[in-house]
């Protein structure tokens, strides 16, 4: 970069997304200013940016490199260090300056530093960015909302680096008001908690039912990949799952300690959930067999007292096609319930979001791109939508076709033993919508029984009470 050009961005954090962000901007004509305390990132950064980019170890050194109004990505982990980096900032910026936070920030985190920034003038974005290392480099999807007077300072910019869907449209565009960004990136990892967990089950019932090798279920998925199930996550675990330990030769998969972390987008997907009272009941399973896979050392002691029955493999290849339908099924029972947390959360805050506009910017870069946004979408954008995804009628043809196969791999999951949490509470959720009449006339009855909460009848409007224990 020239000595006296003004920088276009800065960019707070060059770790894994910040660089890669960085470099991204300055392959398509931006010159970046890059902070990171860091020297070796600072240097890397000058290193592979080649005279594009200017790197500093002070805010004030980077504001002082950036155009007017500037334009500031914070790429800092999320929770303190957002506030820190704020904290720092805040007192050297003017009306109109605009602040990004890329992270994975809690939405509600982003609704309090809105308010407390709130009458300054200066402008706000909670931008959710999805796609990794690779993405943030080569096209990420990402998902800014916030104040609106900051879209135009940042469209051409964000649109510009971002992923682009076969029909060349971007994958950014503008979310809505207040935390919407943060909101529709912390529901994008619900969904992808909820689609790991189900190729997870549906990966140990290709080995443990079907009896395939990890190479062989590797030909499965990359086959998958080709069809109706073509996603990124089906197509990385293909690959993983082709993968050999370079020491040994066994599949590198079998040597990996079977324990996932998480950070807790996915938690706060699962709450945001409860507090809304969305049942988004795959998403928290999603979280839960997170935290049953943390308790290994539990696990392997109560594996060697507790009775029931053990996968053998012993039932044969031909399952492989209805393993593809329930998990085409779970997916889509999955992808429904993020659509209607998203849906709630807008409702409840009215962030004034477009569900249409979601499912776009989700069709490329992100994790959970997967072909089945493409139906999504196009069911989002009926007129008049549907009242519940699963309700569109192209959903609900590849729903009757595919329901089947996945209670049938349910109940000979649950028949053999294997935990399969995901798909049984993807067609828990699939038949609770399609119950007319629940038992929750018991549940009513019940309360009523012990708390006098009373009950609503079939019969006649009102509620009643009965006094139970007299009669
Ligand atoms: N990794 C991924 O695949 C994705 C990550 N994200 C989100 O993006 C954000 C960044 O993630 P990622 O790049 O992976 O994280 P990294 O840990 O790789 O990078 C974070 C950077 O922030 C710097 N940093 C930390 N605290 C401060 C501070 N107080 N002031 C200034 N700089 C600070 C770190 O500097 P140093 O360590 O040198 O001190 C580091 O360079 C997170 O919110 C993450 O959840 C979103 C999508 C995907
Ligand atoms: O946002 C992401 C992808 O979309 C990050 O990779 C995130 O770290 C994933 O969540 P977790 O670490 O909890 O699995």
């Amino acid at each position: 970069m020239a000595e006296q050009q003004a920088g276009d961005i800065g960019v707070v954090g060059l770790g894994v997304m910040g660089h890669s962000l960085a470099l991204n901007l300055v392959r398509h004509g931006y010159t970046v200013v890059g902070l990171d305390l860091d020297e070796g990132k600072r240097a890397q950064l000058l290193r592979v940016a080649e005279g594009r980019a200017r790197a500093v170890a002070s805010v004030l050194d980077m504001l002082q490199a950036l155009q007017s109004p500037r334009r500031i990505l914070l790429m800092v982990p999320a929770g303190a260090a957002v506030d820190a980096v704020l904290a720092e900032l805040r007192p050297h910026l003017a009306r109109g300056d605009v602040v990004i936070d890329g992270g994975n920030t809690r939405y509600t985190d982003t609704q309090r530093r809105m308010a407390a920034l709130s009458g300054t003038g200066i402008l706000y974005v909670g931008a959710g960015i999805s796609g990794g290392e690779q993405g943030a480099l080569l096209g990420p999807s990402i998902m800014p909302g916030g104040d609106a007077q900051a879209w135009p300072l940042l469209r051409p910019m964000l649109q510009a680096i971002a992923a682009k869907t076969a029909d060349g449209q971007p994958c950014c565009e503008w979310m809505g008001s207040g935390a919407s960004g943060h909101f529709v990136k912390m529901v994008h990892n619900g969904i992808e908690y909820a689609e790991m967990q189900l190729i997870g089950e549906v990966y140990a019932l290709l080995r443990g039912l079907a009896g395939l090798h990890a190479r062989e279920a590797g030909q499965v998925f990359a086959k998958w990949n080709r069809g109706e199930l073509e996603s990124y996550l089906t197509q990385i675990t293909a690959d993983i799952l082709h993968h050999e330990d370079a020491e040994s030769g066994q599949p590198l998969v079998d040597l990996i300690l079977d324990t996932a972390e998480q950070k807790g987008t996915g938690k706060w997907a699962t709450q945001a959930a409860l507090d809304l009272g969305v049942p988004a009941s795959t998403m928290g399973e999603a979280v839960f067999a997170r935290a049953v896979s943390a308790a290994k050392p539990l696990r392997e002691q109560a594996a060697k007292l507790l009775p029931g029955p053990r996968p053998d493999g012993g039932q044969g290849p031909e399952w492989i096609p209805r393993l593809r339908d329930a998990l085409l099924a779970a997916r889509l029972c999955a992808y429904a319930q993020g659509f209607q947390l998203l849906a709630a959360g807008n409702a409840e805050y009215q962030w004034g979001m477009d569900l249409v506009r979601i499912a776009s910017v989700w069709r490329a870069g992100c994790i959970i791109r997967a072909r089945v946004l493409d139906d999504l979408r196009a069911a989002l954008a009926a007129s008049p939508p549907p009242a519940h995804l699963l309700l569109a009628p192209g959903l609900g043809d590849m729903l009757a076709r595919t329901q089947q196969p996945l209670r049938e791999v349910v109940a000979a999951a649950v028949l053999q033993g294997t935990p399969v949490p995901g798909l049984a509470s993807a067609l828990a959720s699939y038949d609770g919508l399609r119950t007319a009449r629940l038992p929750a006339n018991l549940l009513a009855a019940q309360r009523d029984y012990f708390g006098a909460h009373r009950y609503q009848r079939v019969d006649r409007a009102g509620s009643f009470h009965t006094d139970w224990i007299a009669l």
